[in-house]
């Protein structure tokens, strides 16, 4: 497996106010080349709004976010796309009208590296074999279980072959089966070497997917560090239990 490299997206200051909420609180953090980076904390924390402030779903109030260097934030979503990342949604988005591959086909040609026609294809099959859904490509994607659309959905985010992608709460809603599929799958991910932040609830997830994990609450970090560490952090557990 490769190990987590250097610097890749580095998050310094960041802040996102809504009216009077602070909803991110002058976060800082780096993520590494090759590392899972589990973003975690209580509903509300702030963590969605993170992964929607570094793909540009809005602009930060204040703060920055660079991509080896090069400056992310203020670019619309688009943009950042092509920069090289991207992500999956807490409620999934896939092209309704399409099969699987024209799903897969157009994540290839809308971002980081551009693929047209045949190439586009071949390479959209491939990924679709890889992620499970090899023997389904031609069917309409309304056809789809629910893990079936996530894993249509990620393998769309991969076909741009992302620096960095963003799962936000991939494994929420699977049963107990999908959801060690899931993980699997993710852990799949993680051993070709993919830069990934994962938002997720599933703390067995977390302990077996993440290299490093940020925990949030009221839109601040309050702890960073291995798995275990932050989850016995006193501090990290009274966040999710409250004061009681
Ligand atoms: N577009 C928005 N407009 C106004 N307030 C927002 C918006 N998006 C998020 N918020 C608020 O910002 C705060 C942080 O929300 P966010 O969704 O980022 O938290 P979260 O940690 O992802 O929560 P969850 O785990 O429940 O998904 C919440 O108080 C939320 O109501």
């Amino acid at each position: 497996m490769t190990k987590p490299g250097r610097p890749l997206l580095k998050v310094q200051g960041l802040t996102k106010r809504f009216g009077g909420l602070v909803a991110v609180d002058t976060m800082t953090f780096d993520v590494h080349e090759n590392e899972v980076l589990g973003l975690i904390g209580p509903n509300g924390s702030g963590k969605t709004t993170t992964m929607n402030l570094i793909s540009g779903a809005f602009p930060p109030s204040s703060g920055s976010i660079t991509m080896n260097g090069r400056r992310l934030s203020g670019l619309p979503a688009h943009k950042i796309a092509r920069e090289g990342v991207a992500r999956t949604f807490q409620l999934v988005r896939i092209l309704p009208g399409l099969s699987l591959i024209d799903n897969v086909v157009a994540g290839a040609a809308f971002g980081h590296r551009k693929r047209w026609g045949l190439e586009a294809e071949q390479f959209a099959r491939d990924l679709l074999e890889r992620i499970g859904l090899g023997d389904q490509i031609h069917l309409p994607v309304g056809s789809l279980t629910y893990i079936d659309q996530k894993r249509l959905e990620l393998a769309r985010a991969l076909a741009s072959e992302p620096k960095v992608l963003l799962l936000d709460e991939w494994l929420a809603g699977l049963n107990p089966t999908e959801l060690q599929d899931g993980i699997d799958l993710i852990s799949q991910l993680r051993q070709e070497g993919r830069t990934i932040i994962l938002v997720e609830h599933v703390m067995d997830a977390i302990r077996s997917l993440c290299d490093r994990c940020i925990v949030m609450n009221s839109g601040a970090k309050i702890a960073e560090g291995t798995p275990s560490d932050v989850l016995s952090d006193p501090e990290v557990i009274r966040a999710y239990l409250g004061d009681e």
